[in-house]
């Protein structure tokens, strides 16, 4: 007999202490193989409407709720005896009449009121908070749609004249009741103005895309042991159907997953992982991303994904872009490459410029037209660099300037090679050079997260090493999160993702306070060097919670001051030292943040070993945040000066690398906010930094 998981079982049981999970656990299986068993002690839910809701005794207190129909059995809730009932009786499964789907409806007549903004205690403001002008929320959100259009989406009928009435105060209480699908094209709507098209209603109920994102059918113990394992981990169950589709199909070229932060784009990279294991028992897969913590987290993810398929993580190498290249190099050339530091280039450059009497030219201009052109594009020859288009940049170079330019940049070459050392650009060049023309490839295929931040040299190199077949390649990144490297072409290198560029536009990690904050600081669309679109208005999150806190101090120590009541207010709160991570732009406000930690008396450490080793908080860079989450974030420090960072500003060589140093600083401040899930602080001492202007626009 199939047994049927619902994703409400595995959130309930995440919410029972260790030995009720166990237990529970115990009573699953014993449900499975036998579930007319009489030690079960089975009751049907009288007081429901629904008639095949059933309790299952775990032991005197919890109880399973299950519902039977034909030969299955749906775990659908565990529970504490009365609340396991109550849920019963206020539930009803059914297919819903318009678009097909199975669905857990709640009762509407069994549900007395709803409140408007539940479970959120009332905050008192911090010393110097400042307050974005509300924004008007009492207006109806669904007046102009028909009932038919509510109920085209998936409103079950019961809440289809609640769905009406709703304005943007009341909407996410009201969420909290529908069916996702159905709540997600209610916000989809809310932002754009359109409503989503229904999907075609010809499949079985469970198995039409809505259904499939929370129901699962289990055909063994093992399959059912390993989705009960991760009862925390529900993205590794449960996929959104507009994820499920991208880690499903098969795709004639390389292919780009977008969407802004917290869509799931990492998750559906693992899933791709893990798709392409199973399909082809050859495969050799590279997950890889830009450095190594990530790389690490990524790995623990992946263990977590296929704990139930060792063997399958066998043939699978996480490492960063960096690392991978150097395995591979060592590999080649029986030797370890030595890295060479900006630093150290920034000096041979100026020695290189004073000895060619070109001392003109700024330091900043030699570094960046270096590292942007000369190195990123592996520049080896005085005609090369005269021919090289120097995409963007404002400050043209005329022949005369060009020749004796490259007296600089080649004698700056010379002397890296007299080192015996290399740029990380030349590591990625070698390794591609030695496998572009051979028809042995290290990998199969490549899964690339946080792939914003490739370089040219880097996109190089993962294309010279898997076959070119047309899943190769598959790219998962959000441009607006970009904070390493300069645009460039990738059709230009022939990684042509056009037509195979998706974005994901459910929010999974961020509160719709925060995301909608966050996406203050980026522009509604943004398009990359291809022309490839990334539409960011739309994205809903799916979930509600408080404002972010915003506090524009008149000095350090009044900053200090109310970081530090915030953090006493999240511990207050009942969050984690864990689950907390503070931030600036760089060391050097390093000591502003670990003040406010101190005098809230918390332990602090700066590195994700540390965090995962003992209770504390994890503080650094906001270069540190990048692809991490947190329940509550605070950025300190985000001053005039700060951010954009002066010295970057003072370096830049030209306009075109302005715009760029601004934009990029601006998406750090993204990336770090939105690291958040419920509660965000961010501080400056006043005036603060320009940036902090776009979140008090309304
Ligand atoms: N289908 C899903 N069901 C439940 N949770 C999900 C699902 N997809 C993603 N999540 C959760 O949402 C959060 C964000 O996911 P993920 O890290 O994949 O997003 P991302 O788009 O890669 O974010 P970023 O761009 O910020 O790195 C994670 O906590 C993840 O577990």
């Amino acid at each position: 007999m199939p047994t049927i998981l619902a994703d409400s079982f595995t959130a309930s049981l995440a919410k029972l202490t260790n030995d009720e999970q166990k237990q529970a656990k115990l009573t699953a299986f014993d449900l499975q193989t036998d579930p007319n068993r009489p030690g079960l002690q089975m009751h049907r839910i009288d007081a429901s409407k629904d008639p095949n809701f059933w309790s299952v005794r775990v032991n005197r207190d919890i109880r399973i709720i299950i519902h039977k129909s034909g030969d299955s059995v749906m775990l659908a809730y565990v529970d504490h005896h009365d609340d396991a009932y109550k849920w019963a009786e206020r539930r009803r499964i059914e297919t819903h009449p318009r678009t097909g789907a199975l669905q857990i409806v709640e009762v509407r007549e069994r549900v007395e009121e709803i409140a408007l903004r539940p479970e959120l205690p009332p905050q008192t403001e911090l010393p110097f908070q400042v307050t974005p002008p509300p924004a008007a929320n009492d207006l109806p959100l669904f007046a102009s749609l028909s009932a038919e259009d509510v109920l085209s989406i998936g409103v079950p009928p019961d809440w289809v004249a609640d769905v009406r009435d709703a304005s943007e105060e009341t909407f996410f209480a009201l969420a909290g009741h529908l069916p996702q699908e159905a709540a997600e094209a209610l916000l989809d709507y809310a932002a754009t103005g359109t409503l989503k098209e229904p999907a075609p209603a010809d499949t079985a109920p469970l198995e039409h895309p809505d259904a499939q994102r929370r129901f699962r059918i289990l055909e063994g113990h093992e399959e059912l042991a390993a989705a009960l394992d991760q009862p925390f981990e529900k993205w590794a169950v449960f996929l959104h159907p507009s994820q499920r589709a991208l880690v499903e199909r098969d795709f004639s070229g390389p292919v780009r997953v977008i969407g802004s932060a917290g869509t799931g784009k990492t998750v559906v990279a693992l899933h791709r992982v893990a798709r392409i294991l199973r399909q082809d028992p050859i495969a050799r897969v590279l997950l890889t991303t830009f450095s190594e913590p990530l790389a690490a987290a990524l790995n623990h993810k992946l263990r977590v994904l296929l704990a139930d398929e060792p063997a399958l993580k066998e043939r699978v190498v996480t490492s960063s872009f960096q690392r991978s290249a150097a395995e591979l190099f060592s590999l080649i050339t029986g030797r370890r490459p030595y890295i060479i530091s900006p630093d150290q280039v920034r000096t041979l450059l100026r020695e290189a410029a004073e000895v060619s009497g070109l001392a003109r030219y700024t330091p900043q201009f030699l570094l960046s037209e270096w590292q942007h052109v000369v190195d990123a594009w592996q520049i080896g020859t005085e005609e090369a660099y005269a021919a090289v288009p120097r995409m963007g940049r404002k400050n043209r170079l005329g022949a005369k300037q060009r020749e004796e330019l490259w007296a600089v940049f080649s004698a700056v070459r010379e002397q890296i090679r007299a080192k015996a050392m290399m740029t990380e650009s030349d590591l990625f060049t070698a390794v591609a050079d030695h496998f572009q023309s051979r028809g042995d490839k290290p990998y199969t295929h490549i899964v690339v997260d946080e792939a914003q931040d490739l370089g040219v040299a880097e996109l190089r190199f993962l294309q010279a090493i898997v076959p070119p077949q047309p899943d190769a390649l598959f790219f998962a990144g959000d441009i607006g999160q970009r904070i390493f490297q300069q645009p460039f072409s990738w059709k230009g290198l022939g990684v042509d993702i056009r037509g195979r560029s998706f974005t994901l536009k459910v929010n999974y990690r961020t509160s719709h306070q925060i995301r909608r904050m966050a996406d203050r600081l980026l522009p509604a669309n943004v398009r990359d060097v291809d022309g490839e679109e990334d539409q960011r208005k739309g994205t809903v999150s799916v979930f509600d919670g408080v404002d972010p806190t915003l506090v524009l101090a008149p000095t350090q120590q009044d900053e200090t001051v109310a970081a530090a009541a915030f953090l006493e207010r999240l511990l207050s709160d009942g969050i984690g030292l864990n689950e907390i991570g503070m931030f600036c732009r760089s060391n050097q406000e390093l000591p502003r943040v670990a003040q406010a930690a101190e005098l809230a008396g918390i332990e602090t450490t700066s590195s994700l070993a540390g965090r995962n080793a003992k209770e504390a908080v994890l503080i650094g860079t906001m270069h540190l945040a990048k692809g991490l989450e947190f329940r509550a974030v605070l950025i300190l420090a985000c001053d005039e000066g700060v951010l954009p960072l002066s010295s970057r500003i003072e370096d830049v060589a030209d306009e075109f690398e302005l715009d760029e140093v601004v934009a990029t600083e601006r998406q750090l401040l993204y990336v770090a906010a939105t690291r958040a899930r419920d509660h965000l602080f961010i501080s400056a001492v006043a005036p603060g930094s320009e940036f902090l202007e776009d979140f008090l626009q309304n």
